[in-house]
């Protein structure tokens, strides 16, 4: 069936920038520690961040202090942990917690029952765990089936599967929540959302950027509520690379009409 959505179109203007790390800026790999971001996007991602007023935020599933070492040597605004944690502009961290009487026996389950599961990874991010199958996918059903367990048995859980992964995470935390909480601050107070994100995390943030009119990008196959869609990880590479490039033209031309109009006004 042909794909209704189309690859997104190239802006300038009054926008903030929200960019998914695993599959979207980084192609996906065997272990999370394999992923790294070429040094050309970064460098991309921080020319887009200071043409936009430097309203442009990491927002991912990964921990914040995972992200800080894979934009190295930029300091983003960064929401971690699906919006668990949050990073604004000057450096200033908000995190959400669990009670230890929540933690301490999830940790202890979680890693009981993982080491009945052959090749199951559990990656533990603080307030929250992801549950690794892609090195053993037989286990699949059981991940589920302890997760599910896991959220039962404590409501302030919510769980947020992924590519070959299940996750824990505080109930009501999603990258949506996060996105809006950016939005609600300088720089990004004041501008349209765009959102490019690969998996059923990135989900939640569509729904938001939807809402508020803004511009919902996803990458890869399968159903969404994206408006937009661009195919590969490589795809978005070159997409940043356009936008990059046209916002830079835009920029120029408005200084050149600035230029040309205030010699015009001096010479009247
Ligand atoms: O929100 P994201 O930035 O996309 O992060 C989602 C999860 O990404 C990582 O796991 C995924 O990527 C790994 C590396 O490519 C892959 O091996 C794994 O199967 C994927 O699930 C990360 O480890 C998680 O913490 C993130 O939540």
């Amino acid at each position: 069936m042909e794909d209704a959505l189309s690859v997104p179109p190239l802006f300038s203007g009054n926008f903030a920038f929200f960019f998914d790390l695993d599959g979207t800026l980084a192609g996906i790999k065997p272990h999370p520690d394999d992923v790294c971001v070429p040094d050309d996007v970064l460098a991309r991602l921080a020319l887009l961040a200071e043409m936009n007023d430097g309203a442009l935020a990491l927002i991912s599933g990964r921990s914040i202090a995972e992200l800080e070492r894979l934009a190295r040597p930029y300091n983003f605004p960064l929401a971690g942990v699906h919006g668990a944690e949050r990073r604004d502009i000057n450096g200033q961290t908000e995190r959400v917690t669990l009670p230890e009487n929540v933690l301490l026996p999830l940790e202890r389950e979680l890693r009981q029952g993982v080491s009945t599961l052959g090749g199951v990874e559990l990656e533990a991010k603080g307030m929250a765990f992801a549950l690794h199958y892609r090195q053993a996918p037989q286990h699949e059903d059981a991940v589920f089936a302890l997760a599910k367990k896991m959220v039962t048995r404590f409501p302030q859980l919510a769980m947020q599967p992924g590519k070959c992964v299940v996750e824990l995470k505080p109930s009501g935390i999603h990258k949506g929540a996060a996105i809006e909480a950016f939005l609600k601050t300088p720089p990004f107070s004041g501008r349209k959302p765009v959102f490019v994100g690969d998996d059923l995390t990135d989900e939640h943030g569509f729904i938001v950027v939807n809402r508020l009119g803004g511009v919902s990008i996803k990458v890869g196959a399968g159903a969404t509520q994206a408006k937009w869609r661009l195919g590969s990880v490589s795809d978005v590479h070159q997409w940043l690379e356009r936008i990059a490039d046209y916002q830079q033209q835009e920029q120029r031309a408005l200084t050149n009409r600035r230029d040309d109009y205030e010699s015009l006004s001096r010479s009247i």
